[in-house]
């Protein structure tokens, strides 16, 4: 259990984490999403106390980290997969962590197996690839089977493989009543993933509930409905609460009825409709519509301009 109460972090006039007040919670797993320079990474390095919070609180399974006389195995965290002495192999960094929790050889073995890393575990970690740094970090989580588990962007770098492997431990380790907290900025992995979310914009929580929550509650739902006669179904269904858009040739994107009530007034006035499908909100749209006011760092949106020295040197 993760325990957060007004935590903040400020770096001179910069609000890195503006006063959060949350709780992550043992047999589930908790996705921590935000835009770039939102406050992830600060919160997770003062639940770990790496950062001094500038003020409040945040504990794990009930003490401050520091306060933990085996903190190995109370939270095992993956934040900076680079951090790892570079001329050091992969076994001798985690035989040296170890060491400091009396963990036995025999587990160093287990995670280093767990992680994929056999082959390589004799090689200077200096030497990793970003995906092979990563599972050296989660081994380091691992090792000391610790109740909570915060994992800071874990899939970054892994292979297909291992990011279905990421998910699955995710998954297993909650299933046995860990506390799972994890940052990630793939929707689609955080969405089958996640069980709860906790979003994050300049330093606020926006949003904290169940995954499923959060798909319903962000949108109206839509349902995409096909006729030949688009303009007369428009004004039909246009009403109080109703919203109709039309993307292509022959549909609408029509939102505050459901298929039911579309299939109703499409028959009373015999207009012909080939499809009604309810459309789901991904996590990625959700994410979007929760995290629009909250983007510090916008990327250039790609137009004709920007993209004319593509077309240029194509049409060499
Ligand atoms: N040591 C520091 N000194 C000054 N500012 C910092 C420091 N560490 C973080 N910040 C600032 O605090 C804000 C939050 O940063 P943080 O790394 O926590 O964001 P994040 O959500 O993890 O972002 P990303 O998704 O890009 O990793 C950013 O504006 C960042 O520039």
């Amino acid at each position: 259990m993760i325990e957060a109460v007004n935590l903040a972090k400020h770096y001179g006039a910069k609000t890195a984490v503006g006063g959060v007040t949350f709780t992550v919670k043992p047999g589930m797993v908790t996705g921590f999403l935000g835009p770039n320079g939102a406050g992830k990474s600060t919160t997770m390095r003062m639940i770990v106390g790496l950062d001094k919070p500038t003020s409040g609180t945040v504990t794990v399974n009930g003490k401050r980290y520091v306060d933990h006389h085996d903190p190995l195995h109370q939270v095992g965290a993956l934040l900076d997969a680079k951090a790892v002495h570079t001329s050091r192999s992969a076994y001798n960094h985690l035989l040296a962590m170890a060491a400091t929790h009396n963990i036995p050889t025999k587990r160093v073995n287990e995670v280093i197996e767990m992680t994929g890393l056999t082959s390589v575990a004799k090689k200077r970690a200096g030497g990793f690839s970003l995906g092979m740094g990563q599972r050296l970090g989660i081994a380091s989580a691992l090792l000391g089977d610790p109740q909570t588990l915060i994992l800071d962007e874990p899939v970054n770098g892994l292979d297909p493989e291992g990011v279905l492997w990421v998910r699955n431990l995710a998954k297993h380790l909650a299933g046995l009543g860990k506390t799972v907290f994890l940052s990630s900025h793939l929707m689609s992995e955080m969405a089958q993933t996640a069980d709860h979310l906790i979003v994050i914009g300049r330093g606020q929580i926006i949003a904290d509930a169940p995954i499923a929550q959060i798909l319903a509650g962000t949108q109206q739902a839509k349902v995409r409905v096909r006729t030949p006669d688009v303009t007369r179904l428009s004004q039909l269904l246009s009403g109080e609460g109703v919203l109709v858009g039309s993307s292509e040739n022959e549909t609408l994107e029509v939102s505050g009825v459901n298929t039911h009530q579309i299939a109703r007034i499409a028959l009373e006035n015999s207009v012909l409709v080939y499809e009604l499908t309810p459309l789901t909100t991904t996590l990625e749209e959700a994410y979007f519509d929760l995290t629009k006011d909250a983007v510090e760092y916008h990327s250039q949106e790609f137009n004709n301009a920007a993209a004319a020295p593509v077309a240029a040197l194509k049409g060499r």
